[in-house]
């Protein structure tokens, strides 16, 4: 089993390698092929899905909903060609520097 902090790496690798396959046999060829529009829509969706069961569900419902939204996430990168490992590099990029010093810095420019 894959380890935690390697699923979203695997799991993007399942997800690009559905493009072009029947639509018949994996939501996610499905959903490449319904097109970018249709993927982001269903992104949207379950981030606001993932918003009200942290408000108004419980821990249980918060985790499937945060699931689904790194799912959907993970699928409109792979539409994009964005590889997870550049989003990791942008993070790792802002290690160290707290997000109210950052905004500080933007509202100088
Ligand atoms: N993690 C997921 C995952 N999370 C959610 N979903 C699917 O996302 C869909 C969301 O359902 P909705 O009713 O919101 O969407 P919908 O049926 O498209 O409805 P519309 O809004 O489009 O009309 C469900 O069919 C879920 O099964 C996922 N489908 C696939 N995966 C992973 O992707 C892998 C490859 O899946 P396939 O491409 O299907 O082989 C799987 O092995 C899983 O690891």
């Amino acid at each position: 089993m894959a380890q935690d902090s390697n699923i979203l790496e695997e799991l993007y690798t399942v997800i690009a390698s559905r493009k072009g396959t029947d639509p018949d046999k994996s939501y996610t060829a499905k959903l490449f092929a319904r097109g970018r529009g249709k993927i982001a829509q269903k992104f949207g969706e379950e981030a606001v899905e993932t918003v009200v069961a942290a408000l108004s569900e419980g821990k249980d419902e918060l985790v499937g909903e945060s699931a689904d939204t790194l799912y959907h996430l993970l699928v409109l990168w792979a539409d994009c060609g964005v590889e997870p490992a550049k989003v990791w590099a942008e993070l790792a990029r802002r290690t160290g520097t707290s997000g109210i010093d950052e905004k500080k810095s933007r509202a100088k420019k």
